[in-house]
């Protein structure tokens, strides 16, 4: 039988996009291509995906998730990682109860109180979208919430207001409410698994029984993507010097990581890429892992929320999951969104603790949490970390779809693809869009799509079209002529 040469691709970044390709490409395409996964980081895979048992080998993943940990299913139709999880058997969770805390007013509310100003609050967001999108303004969702809540004469203490200001889209101050997508930023805690989102990204890697496991390159940062036409191959520069050759590369690494020249083009990618990396949101997201020597709250509540009336506050440790009520882990995540998870990676070490107890002192009371002693506390710094420069993509005040929609395009005739949360504008943000664009970018690759390609060969159809018509239409009035000759030459011969 003869022998085919298979085409080699390279991925460059191991977050779930990239492994989504890779996973997709040796599943559908191994008769023709291999397929090899550069990862800049040192010691893991995973990318915005972390569970972090390094410090705590006994844990139980979701308690150590520092990255990505909750898969939305507002749509399941829109989230492919539903039926993953659930093909891989993975066990998963749905966080419930949410209690929140108003601690000047001295109230917890909580049930069915909560569920009706939570759903009131969703309407009034709702309405200052529409509004929005009536009026075509471009304006922050900050401002077209205030704007509702000044309408409907709701006050700054009013339980709707204060939900809604500690939305993260809301804390995000440019966050545009023209193109605000609920099930990208405040779809919340929702299904967890149990074992952490590495679990999913370590089954990609290993491949479910009957696949082939990936092969991932750790500690290869990728410097430089070189296309040779004369040879119709691409040349990768490493860190430390050395080339690579692909016939196919799929880039998946961070919008921030080329903005930023991280990673290089030669030739230059086209500037309408160049304007999307740079422009588009980078929004910035941490979390802190608080383990104690024993839980000191209830279990009736799967996340306790904190109101704040201080604008400097908002973003700050407001939300925190409760991995005792899943796990039974006497284990606290805190979240931060905004300026506040960014300034939160300035803090050092020592003052952590401190602000740890005052914030959950205003939810459990002072005197409760003073006296629990904190076994340790991990933090994730995401917006310092060259290879992420924040958590999760998103449209600012200025921003369009289409700078997500330009980055989801090939380079062709080159074939270099594109992956990563900052590739899909439906999903932007999120580990099941991530996840899509990886499937999108592996598709690209095995069916050659090279969308210039597609372009052109249209023109060129329309154009023999539009020849062939016009041969026709000579020929038809050529013999129209040579008939209309006949019959003047018959009619001359009558008379
Ligand atoms: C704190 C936090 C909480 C979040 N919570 C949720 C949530 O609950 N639910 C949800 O759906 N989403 C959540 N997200 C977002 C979600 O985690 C991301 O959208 C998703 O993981 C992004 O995947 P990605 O593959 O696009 O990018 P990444 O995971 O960032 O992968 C890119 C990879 O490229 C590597 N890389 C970068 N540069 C190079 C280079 N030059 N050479 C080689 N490799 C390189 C990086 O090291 C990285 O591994 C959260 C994110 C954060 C940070």
């Amino acid at each position: 039988q003869k022998q085919v040469e298979k085409e080699h691709v390279v991925v460059i970044g191991g977050g779930i996009a990239g492994l989504a390709a890779a996973r997709e490409i040796l599943n559908r395409g191994f008769k023709n291509f291999t397929v090899q996964v550069f990862e800049a980081r040192r010691e893991r895979y995973g990318g915005r995906v972390w569970t972090d048992k390094l410090n705590n080998p006994k844990a139980r993943g979701f308690e150590v998730d520092l990255g990505g940990s909750a898969l939305s299913i507002a749509n399941p139709f829109l989230n492919p990682l539903l039926n993953l999880t659930t093909n891989l058997e993975l066990e998963t969770a749905v966080i419930s109860g949410v209690q929140f805390t108003v601690p000047w007013q001295k109230k917890h509310f909580a049930g069915s109180e909560l569920i009706q100003a939570m759903t009131e609050a969703g309407s009034i967001l709702t309405d200052a979208i529409n509004i929005t999108r009536q009026k075509k303004e471009d304006i922050s969702i900050k401002e077209a919430v205030d704007r509702q809540l000044q309408e409907q004469g709701y006050d700054s203490d009013n339980i709707k207001s204060l939900l809604l200001r500690s939305f993260p889209s809301y804390v995000i101050s440019d966050y545009s409410a023209l193109y605000y997508q609920p099930d990208s930023l405040d779809f919340g805690y929702e299904k967890v698994l149990l074992d952490g989102m590495g679990e999913l990204v370590d089954r990609l890697v290993s491949g479910a029984d009957d696949e082939r496991p990936l092969k991932i390159n750790l500690r290869t940062p990728v410097r430089q993507v070189k296309v040779d036409s004369s040879e119709n191959k691409i040349l990768l520069r490493l860190k430390d010097g050395s080339q690579v050759t692909a016939d196919h590369v799929i880039v998946a690494v961070p919008a921030s990581v080329i903005a930023k020249g991280v990673l290089l083009f030669e030739p230059l990618l086209p500037e309408e890429y160049q304007f999307a990396t740079k422009e588009m949101g980078m929004a910035d997201g941490n979390k802190i892992i608080v383990e104690f020597e024993s839980a000191f709250w209830s279990n009736e509540f799967g996340v306790f929320l904190l109101a704040t009336k201080n604008e400097e506050e908002r973003g700050f440790l407001q939300t925190w999951l409760n991995i005792h009520k899943v796990l039974g882990k006497p284990v606290l995540v805190g979240l931060l969104f905004g300026e506040k998870a960014r300034d939160f990676e300035k803090i050092p070490d020592d003052k952590v603790q401190a602000l740890v107890v005052k914030k959950l002192g205003q939810v459990f009371g002072m005197e409760t949490v003073a006296a629990s002693p904190i076994k340790q506390i991990i933090r994730s710094a995401w917006s310092s970390d060259q290879w992420s420069g924040g958590a999760s993509s998103y449209p600012r005040v200025g921003n369009s779809p289409k700078l997500w929609d330009v980055l989801s395009q090939p380079l062709c005739p080159h074939k270099v693809y594109f992956a990563g949360e900052h590739t899909v504008f439906r999903g932007h943000g999120t580990l099941h869009g991530a996840y899509a664009s990886g499937l999108r970018a592996a598709e690209q690759v095995l069916s050659g799509y090279c969308p210039q390609k597609a372009l052109e060969d249209k023109q060129r159809r329309q154009e023999e079209k539009k020849k062939a018509k016009k041969v026709k239409k000579e020929k038809e009035e050529k013999v129209k002529g040579s008939i209309k000759q006949q019959t003047d030459d018959t009619e001359n011969d009558e008379l």
